[in-house]
């Protein structure tokens, strides 16, 4: 006990009253300040920084979403935009086809088959038809449009002229008025629509610019009328079915349906893929809580949200996003101009930078890379851009020993206020996570409770492993365990330490729990913290048993109460406890 008082003392004075000194040692471990092009090994695998008894590494907790497109879509680009921090590859479906997806998903699996501590997943964006989308037509070259000219959208096919376009969707002359404001690309351009016949709609450009090819069409404060899944839908999903990919990012779910017969499908072909609906839709919003509700998590579609909705609603929006999806325990993503400026530029604006550190402070799982890597001048300097900052802004809120509480309704589970209890333990020790897990579930509630520490999750399931690579803080790790739990915690460290990942003299916090037992018999859970080095000569261990009705009485009160008030009371059985670990030996001995 006398270990755990003395860490926390350490540790306030590190996160809470840290000196100009130890602000200045971490700024310029960050690399922000220096102006400089830090290693992609450095920026993967994190910069070391001062901690505990030693320095844990700080990796970054906030993933990066790249979307791939003709910038990024060869072998050489692939390995160092994942070498650079990439986690998941985004495929959009509205653009390419499936020979060119496919040769990507190919290159990410043959990434991943030869990467030893790295890991990325694959989100296939459905974008082309599942919603309303609504895209201009080719156009041979790009048409310059000027404010006052007349322009002209037709439902006829293959229309592409200096003063029309074809539109890809038939309603389209059903669906808009005269007097709708049509906004082109998001906003970049803007039509005010001023007559309409048979099969086409009369506009006045009232924002002008370049109109290129295949280029997005809302209406301001109007969703389209809803298509049902369409056939070319259902042939892309069934393209990421047979290719097993990791996320399909659903593009203008307006409620709960079209997840529910996405999910049933999915079901019925034995597929494991999360979805994540795109939230963009105007439509969508008020039934924000019951799409995510039936979903694996949300992405913030800043994009066509801003052109659907007046764009002072997005940052509100945003929020509102996240902390949706942060209270159910679910991923959340930030996506669309993060970093806008540098598909040209090498540097950010200021105000990108800001957007980045404002989506991390808000708790997104993940930002996104559009254009930026798809089609960008500078796809690797943009996530590095996005590693450092999102990296110094994590260093930033470390909440020191304290969990946030979040919403009650979810620690209502034993295995979610072990996650809790493990949390809280682990940043008061100031330590990483090593958590062992066949389902996710227990490294997803790690993530959820935001711990200080990185949550090393090892799995011997490689669909598992991708899935993990976009929950934050979640480092996922594949290896085969074996029958002993004692073994298979020490091949983890092992692991962690040939990969550089931990150091001699550092604690890490082990954990094995979960909905899928690995090791432990019905009901009982272990969380146990380990110094890496066998150099403590008084090993300390405190064990707490507890009935299943303390558990849930448990989540009223403070960890220190909770410690002293059940101690005595017999049922499941909670082991704290500090055990001596030596690698020379490759020993590890509970205390
Ligand atoms: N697979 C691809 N093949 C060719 N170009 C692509 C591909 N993926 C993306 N792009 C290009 O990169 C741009 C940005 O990609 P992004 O995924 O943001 O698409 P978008 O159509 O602009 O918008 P949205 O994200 O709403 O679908 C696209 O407009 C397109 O020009
Ligand atoms: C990502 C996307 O589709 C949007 O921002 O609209």
């Amino acid at each position: 006990m006398a270990q755990v008082v003395a860490t926390k003392l350490l540790h306030s004075s590190f996160f809470g009253n840290a000196s100009i000194d130890n602000q200045i040692e971490k700024i310029k471990l960050c690399g922000i300040g220096e102006n400089n092009y830090q290693s992609p090994e450095v920026l993967r695998k994190g910069s070391s920084s001062v901690g505990m008894w030693s320095k844990p590494i700080v990796k970054r907790k906030t993933k990066i979403v790249c979307t791939i497109g003709p910038s990024t879509d060869t072998k050489e680009m692939i390995w160092k935009l994942a070498e650079a921090g990439m986690n998941v590859a985004r495929l959009n479906m509205s653009h390419g086809d499936h020979a060119s997806h496919q040769k990507v998903i190919d290159l990410v699996k043959e990434y991943n088959a030869q990467s030893k501590d790295n890991v990325i997943a694959i989100m296939l964006d459905t974008k082309a038809s599942f919603g309303p989308e609504v895209r201009s037509g080719d156009l041979p070259q790009p048409v310059t449009l000027a404010s006052g000219q007349e322009f002209t959208f037709t439902i006829k096919r293959g229309v592409g002229t200096s003063d029309c376009v074809s539109v890809n969707y038939d309603d389209f002359v059903n669906d808009v008025e005269a007097g709708d404001m049509l906004l082109v690309d998001g906003g970049m351009m803007s039509l005010l629509v001023k007559s309409k016949t048979e099969d086409s709609v009369k506009c006045e450009v009232v924002d002008g610019g370049e109109l290129k090819s295949r280029r997005h069409l809302n209406v301001r404060g109007k969703s389209a009328t809803l298509p049902s899944i369409t056939e070319k839908d259902w042939d892309d999903i069934k393209f990421g079915v047979d290719n097993q990919v990791d996320f399909y990012a659903v593009s203008f779910v307006k409620d709960a349906e079209v997840i529910h017969e996405l999910k049933s499908y999915l079901k019925s072909c034995g597929a494991d893929i999360q979805v994540i609906p795109k939230i963009e839709s105007a439509d969508s919003i008020p039934n924000l809580h019951s799409i995510i509700t039936a979903s694996d998590g949300a992405m913030v579609a800043r994009g066509d949200l801003g052109a659907e909705l007046p764009i002072e609603e997005v940052p509100l929006l945003q929020e509102e996003i996240i902390r949706t999806c942060r209270s159910m325990g679910k991923a959340v993503i930030v996506a669309t101009n993060m970093l806008e400026s540098m598909i040209v530029h090498p540097t950010p604006t200021r105000a990108e930078v800001s957007d980045i550190a404002i989506a991390v402070r808000e708790g997104a799982d993940a930002v996104m890379l559009s254009g930026e890597t798809a089609h960008g001048k500078f796809p690797l300097k943009a996530v590095n851009v996005m590693h450092t900052v999102s990296l110094r802004t994590e260093s930033s809120i470390m909440s020191g020993g304290t969990v946030s509480r979040l919403n009650q309704a979810f620690k209502n589970h034993v295995s979610e206020m072990f996650a809790y209890h493990a949390t809280s333990m682990s940043n008061t020790l100031g330590t990483s996570i090593v958590v062992f897990t066949r389902t996710s579930s227990m490294a997803v509630l790690l993530s959820h409770y935001r711990p200080n520490g990185t949550i090393f999750a090892f799995t011997d399931d490689k669909r598992v492993q991708q899935k993990l690579a976009v929950y934050q803080g979640v480092c996922p790790i594949y290896m085969q365990f074996s029958d002993d739990a004692e073994e298979t915690f020490e091949n983890a460290l092992v692991v962690l330490k040939n990969q550089g990942m931990i150091k001699e003299g550092e604690h890490v916090a082990l954990l094995q729990s979960g909905r899928q037992p690995i090791w432990r018999f019905q009901s009982t859970h272990n969380i146990q913290s380990s110094l890496h080095k066998d150099h403590m000569t008084a090993p300390v261990s405190l064990n707490f048993t507890i009935q299943a009705k303390a558990y849930v009485l448990s989540n009223l009160v403070e960890p220190s109460f909770y410690r002293k008030t059940f101690n005595a009371i017999p049922f499941y059985r909670l082991t704290m406890g500090i055990a001596p670990v030596s690698l020379k030996n490759q020993s590890i001995r509970a205390a």
